[in-house]
């Protein structure tokens, strides 16, 4: 199983505890993307950015700052998964939106990891796409079942992890 990098964003830790708990199933190496540097991206050929989204549907501050490195990376042949974190309860217009920031500029990569809706409630998602969530998304503060989840994506990855 060849190595995947991890890269986070969390501002009050619940996306740090989510991908800490989907990264143990794989040989990875986690950061903060407050660590983040161009050279990360040279290391592996497989990653994981997970993300939580704040403001009005906005990509967890941390990651939008480093946004210009993964703009510039070269995704040519690599594999991505996306974790969001949100809340469906207190922002159900604009559940897990910050996740899509990532999309323009990936579009080298092969994004896998699209989820079911899976009994979630909201009223719009920009990360919903054709009947499916762009990635992983894991509602941390409003789920006490987001473990069950998060195994249930991480065994639909595992054949291209
Ligand atoms: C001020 C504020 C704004 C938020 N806005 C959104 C939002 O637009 N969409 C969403 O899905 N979640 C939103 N959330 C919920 C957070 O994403 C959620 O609490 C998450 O678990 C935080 O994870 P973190 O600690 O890793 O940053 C917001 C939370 C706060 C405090």
């Amino acid at each position: 199983m060849s190595k995947v990098g991890v890269i986070y964003g969390s501002n009050s830790g619940d996306t740090k505890e989510v991908v800490q708990y989907i990264a143990a199933n794989f040989n990875s190496e986690i950061i903060d993307v407050k660590e983040l540097e161009a050279e990360f991206f040279t290391k592996f050929d497989k990653f994981i950015f997970a993300a939580s989204t704040h403001g009005q549907g906005e990509l967890q501050k941390d990651f939008k700052a480093k946004l210009n490195l993964v703009a510039e990376a070269d995704f040519g042949g690599k594999t991505i998964a996306l974790v969001g974190v949100g809340g469906q309860v207190k922002h159900p217009t604009t559940f897990l939106d910050g996740l899509v920031e990532f999309l323009p500029l990936i579009r080298g990569a092969k994004l896998v990891g699209a989820s079911d809706v899976d009994g979630y409630k909201f009223k719009h998602s920009l990360a919903f796409i054709n009947g499916k969530f762009v990635g992983a998304c894991i509602d941390f503060k409003n789920d006490p079942e987001w473990k069950a989840r998060a195994d249930k994506w991480v065994a639909s990855i595992k054949g291209e992890f």
